[in-house]
């Protein structure tokens, strides 16, 4: 069987080669759309189906590159290759405003946004005199490839497939780098993403304007294809009907774009002349036949049609290329026994509860303190705190020499202090190796442009690397390859241990590691923590486990009801009354 990776380029060069078999006009054309569909379904598998957030508007945006398009080298007799950047560049400005404006809405305010935005550049491009109203732009001029017209059909379906599989081909690439991790964490909330110094705000921008790009190259495409532009195909009807492309094909796959553009062309045609001779009158009726269908995919292949295929392909495991990579840069280390964490009289007010009442503690280099108390004390509150998760109400936080009160969490990470979470949050599709390589994000620079051109492997090589170091640190290098969804408890602990260590931590915080543990487990986790404690880590432990706690750490903080009941080493804190009061709820 033919190696994966001459797929890409032998499937290209079969969908290059169509126009010069005997292929019927009308199939020519069929792909034509198939393509511009395509791409513009790409851009919502980025947005929708990677990123998490649902779009019905992106019609819209092809609106913007085929009216842009259309009037400047119609009215202006500006060069479409000019058009072509300039529709881009107008896409990349509204995108821009436009998410600035709506992209922070959660939930179902997003898509509400996306269908009012939608909207409004519908009735925006239908009303404009110089846009020619509901009539449009006629005589748009074919294009021109050094003398050679695309006017013909089968001239520009070479130049719409070399874009989308262009496109199809930067997207896959951009999946699988530094910034598509960031991407495809956008999904799994914000808090951990933030954690790891990832500004999740400028990453669902990205993946807005990308998609936002890609429609409006449709756009262009479509105008220069149809040599007439009209608003109807920009109306929020068609966004919904890019969206149910996006979602029958498979909304998180590459090549489902491809898959549900293909499948809604083909069989919109079909039922577009098969279904009024079987009904006896005119009318729309594929579109009731779609909402069905869509029904049907959600209910029983929720994944879309591509996962059918791809059951056929087998799946490629990394190949590990980064043996001999150079280091990634480090952090200078604080001092031994110096002062590296103090919290001065932080107070944390939710209303008219006082979860934490003026806490203070210090953590040294190279010391693992426990912050212990019963259910309700206010330990996570307090850790959220520190790390900036939670704004303060009052007091200090200062982490190396530095006030971090009131900086964002990844602001805090970029200070060199990493965290892991109570309740592990992670990205279960991706292996345990992308998922450790998140933590790598900060120390890393590569960007869209230079992912999507693959000009990022030597970086990707060194952060694999570092990845695949820090999960030896704990044990768990023969796992990397497992997706992370697959690992039972222990292990994805164990795993946000290693994602944090990958951000070459100052100090570590774990948030109740040992939650959920099985003995056996906890006996593992401890001996990695010892381990760190060896090679001069320093972590704050906020724990429920006394037994867990009492053997592994120097000092402990006790917290009750918000406050500090009591600080000392494990065996102070095991003599004193006022403790096993707390805990055992007798009198002090
Ligand atoms: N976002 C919030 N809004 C309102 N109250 C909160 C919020 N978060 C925590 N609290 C309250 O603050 C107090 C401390 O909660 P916190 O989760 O910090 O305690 P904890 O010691 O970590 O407990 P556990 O061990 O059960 O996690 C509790 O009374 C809790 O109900």
């Amino acid at each position: 069987m033919l190696p994966r990776r001459f797929w890409f380029p032998a499937f290209a060069l079969l969908v290059l080669a169509l126009p010069l078999l005997p292929v019927p006009e009308f199939w020519i054309t069929q792909a034509n759309y198939i393509g511009l569909y395509a791409l513009v379904s790409l851009g919502l598998v980025l947005l929708t189906g990677v990123a998490g957030l649902t779009s019905f508007g992106q019609a819209a945006f092809v609106g913007v590159g085929a009216y842009t398009s259309a009037y400047l080298s119609v009215s202006l007799g500006v060069s479409p290759w000019l058009t072509l950047f300039i529709g881009l560049a107008l896409a990349v400005v509204v995108a821009l405003v436009l998410g600035a404006l709506t992209l922070r809405m959660s939930g179902h305010y997003l898509p509400l946004a996306t269908i009012c935005w939608g909207l409004a550049l519908y009735y925006t491009m239908s009303n404009m005199e110089f846009l020619g109203k509901y009539d449009g732009i006629l005589g748009v001029p074919a294009l021109n490839f050094f003398g050679m017209s695309l006017a013909d059909g089968r001239a520009i379906y070479v130049l719409i497939w070399v874009i989308a599989l262009a496109a199809a081909l930067g997207v896959t690439h951009l999946l699988d780098s530094r910034p598509g991790r960031a991407i495809r964490s956008l999904k799994s909330g914000s808090t951990m993403a933030e954690a790891m110094g990832i500004s999740t705000f400028r990453y669902k921008l990205t993946a807005f304007v990308l998609a936002a790009m890609l429609a409006s190259v449709s756009g262009w495409l479509f105008a220069h294809l149809q040599r007439t532009v009209n608003p109807s195909p920009f109306s929020l009807g068609k966004g919904i009907e890019f969206l149910f492309m996006a979602v029958l094909g498979g909304v998180g796959h590459v090549w489902g774009a491809f898959t549900g553009a293909a499948v809604v062309k083909l069989v919109e045609d079909q039922l577009q002349v098969l279904l009024p001779k079987l009904i006896g009158t005119s009318g729309n009726f594929e579109i009731i036949v779609f909402g069905l269908v869509l029904v049907a995919v959600l209910k029983y292949a929720p994944e879309g049609l591509w996962t059918f295929v791809q059951r056929w392909v087998p799946s490629r495991q990394r190949t590990k290329d980064w043996e001999g990579a150079a280091p990634l840069p480090a952090r200078s280390k604080p001092e031994p026994g110096s002062v590296l964490l103090e919290a001065k009289a932080v107070r944390k007010q939710f209303g008219g509860l006082v979860a934490v009442n003026d806490v203070g503690f210090t953590i040294r280099a190279g010391d693992i303190m426990g912050l212990i108390g019963p259910n309700g004390a206010g330990k996570s509150t307090t850790f959220n705190l520190v790390s900036g998760v939670l704004p303060l109400t009052s007091g200090e936080v200062v982490f190396r020499g530095q006030n971090v009160a009131g900086l964002p969490s990844r602001a805090i990470a970029r200070l060199g202090m990493s965290r892991t979470f109570q309740h592990v949050k992670m990205i279960p599709e991706m292996t345990v190796l992308e998922n450790v390589a998140l933590g790598g994000y900060l120390r890393t620079s590569s960007g869209v442009a230079r992912a999507m051109l693959r000009l990022d492997r030597d970086e990707e090589r060194r952060l694999f690397a570092e990845a695949e170091k820090q999960l030896a640190r704990i044990g768990m290098a023969g796992q990397m390859h497992e997706l992370a969804g697959n690992l039972a408890l222990g292990p994805q602990r164990l795993m946000e241990i290693a994602r944090a260590l990958c951000t070459d931590p100052s100090l570590l915080l774990l948030d109740e590691p040992a939650a959920g543990l099985r003995l056996k487990e906890k006996q593992a986790l401890a001996d990695v923590l010892r381990q760190l404690k060896r090679e001069g880590l320093s972590i704050l432990l906020v724990e429920h486990d006394m037994d867990f706690v009492m053997g592994l750490v120097d000092h402990i903080v006790v917290m009750e009801f918000g406050t500090k009941l009591i600080a000392g080493t494990p065996a102070e804190v095991q003599a004193s009354p006022v403790v096993r009061a707390a805990y055992l709820g007798t009198e002090h």
